[in-house]
């Protein structure tokens, strides 16, 4: 049993009332909640569940990714085009696949158990509580061996370097986190991130050069990286215009498929980090929006583009708006890649960009608008310029943290007008919610929503 909380109730006039929902996990992705009432719709669970399992099987990583076939018969080339999972039983396609699914995973660098200050892994323990260990995580399920593999070859690395690790950002150090990208057909991306502390650009240089060399000719080079990126951050996250993710070495990008669609992912891009989970997330938005064809898709939080993109078939425009640069170009980028014409991403805070958005769109369209933000939720100028837009009668809500800052924006779109907070249009009902597993072995999943008014 996993416990999900949501607002199963939550009438306009009334104080909202909060419920913990139980949902055993073989209906994660089948629980509808009623507007008054919870229920599980057990009824579509087994068809849901078993689509589920079949995309995962099909796109994780237990099937070799796309091999060169040309050597194989016509017949057995035209079976893999058509029934892919033809070579494995019936039983075999419905096993779910869940480990390894992480197509990225963030390494920190801390002491080890033994002590030992360049050790690259995981956090066990807390600042706070000045009891942080960091352990390796080659015996972690959610992560393929390849990232295991890159994140012992750094420590090799490091171990090697006469520069220290940044441990504590004010006690100096250099080496800092790696973060691992691969996608289905083995390409493998890698950013190390540095702390440049007093050094200067021709310090650094050397350290580079090393990097590479150790990656390319060196032990590292097992790894086979397709991309080895660098970036001196001296905060805990800088976008590439903070600090620029200077390619070091290969391709500069990381593509991956999706629901038919062919992405192109920077260093700097948000992507969902289980592909094949991913995709049973937008196909579960995409049978939840009721988009007619001559509507607007407001894709809020677009990252790469994949909602919008995923969904372009059946709407009329779809306006992407995404934080991120380097992510929009990638999402414009995508667009054409895949010959997709009605799409247009804007750069930008969303909660600056909407509320200028929204009123000139009012009256052109039908609007139906998605939102899929970070853990940190929507900032309330976000959920004010929908609430307060009259067009917009549906909206999803992806939440990857519902019980977090998500709670106070559903509070914010479905409580009764509120003049004092220019919450003004007709509050909003949640209507549904399916939850989607995406991260086995976790309590986390995401939490697809439904409000409709
Ligand atoms: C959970 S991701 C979802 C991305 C995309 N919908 C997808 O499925 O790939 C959240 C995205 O919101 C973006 N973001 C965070 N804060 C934002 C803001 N204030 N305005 C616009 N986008 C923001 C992040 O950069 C990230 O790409």
């Amino acid at each position: 049993m996993v416990t999900v909380r949501f607002l199963c109730q939550f009438l306009p006039q009334k104080i909202p009332i909060w419920t913990w929902y139980h949902v055993p996990r073989r209906f994660w992705s089948c629980v509808v909640i009623d507007k008054t009432i919870c229920q599980e719709n057990t009824g579509s669970s087994e068809d849901q569940s078993k689509s589920w399992i079949k995309t995962r099987k099909k796109k994780q990583h237990s099937l070799p990714p796309k091999p060169a076939n040309d050597h194989l018969p016509w017949e057995e080339r035209l079976a893999d085009a058509v029934t892919p999972l033809w070579r494995l039983s019936y039983e075999e396609q419905l096993q779910p696949v869940l480990g390894g699914y992480r197509n990225k995973s963030t390494f920190s660098v801390n002491r080890g158990i033994d002590g030992d200050p360049k050790t690259v892994g995981f956090y066990v323990g807390t600042g706070k509580g000045r009891n942080i260990v960091c352990v390796r995580s080659d015996h972690l399920l959610n992560m393929p061996e390849k990232h295991k593999e890159v994140a012992r070859f750094y420590e090799e690395f490091i171990r090697q370097s006469p520069l220290e690790p940044c441990i504590l950002f004010h006690e100096g150090g250099h080496w800092r986190e790696i973060t691992v990208r691969t996608n289905a057909v083995g390409s493998t991306m890698a950013i190390v991130y540095f702390h440049p502390q007093n050094l200067t650009e021709e310090e650094i240089q050397p350290h580079k050069e090393t990097l590479v060399e150790f990656f390319t000719h060196g032990p590292g080079a097992a790894c086979q990286l397709t991309s080895l990126y660098f970036q001196e951050s001296s905060m805990t996250r800088c976008t590439n215009e903070q600090s620029p993710y200077q390619l070091l070495y290969g391709e500069p990008y990381i593509f991956e498929e999706l629901l038919g669609l062919r992405f192109r992912i920077s260093a700097d891009a948000f992507f969902q980090v289980n592909t094949s989970g991913a995709e049973v997330l937008y196909r579960t938005v995409g049978e939840l929006s009721k988009a007619d064809r001559s509507s607007i898709l407001i894709d809020v939080c677009c990252g790469t583009g994949a909602i919008g993109l995923s969904l372009s078939k059946g709407v009329e425009q779809v306006i992407g708006i995404e934080l991120i640069e380097q992510a929009v170009q990638d999402a414009a980028h995508n667009a054409s890649l895949n010959g997709i014409s009605n799409c247009d991403f804007r750069s930008g805070k969303a909660e600056v960009v909407l509320p200028q958005l929204l009123p000139s769109l009012d009256s052109a369209a039908p609007l139906f608008a998605i939102v899929n933000p970070s853990r940190a939720g929507l900032h309330y100028r976000v959920t004010r310029a929908i609430r307060n837009c009259t067009s917009i009668r549906r909206l999803i809500y992806i939440s990857c943290k519902p019980d977090g800052e998500a709670m106070r924006n559903f509070a914010e779109l479905c409580c009764p007008p509120d003049r004092q907070k220019k919450l003004l249009g007709d509050p909003f009902v949640p209507a549904v919610a399916i939850p989607v597993d995406m991260f086995p072995h976790t309590a986390h999943c995401e939490l697809v929503l439904v409000f409709e008014r």
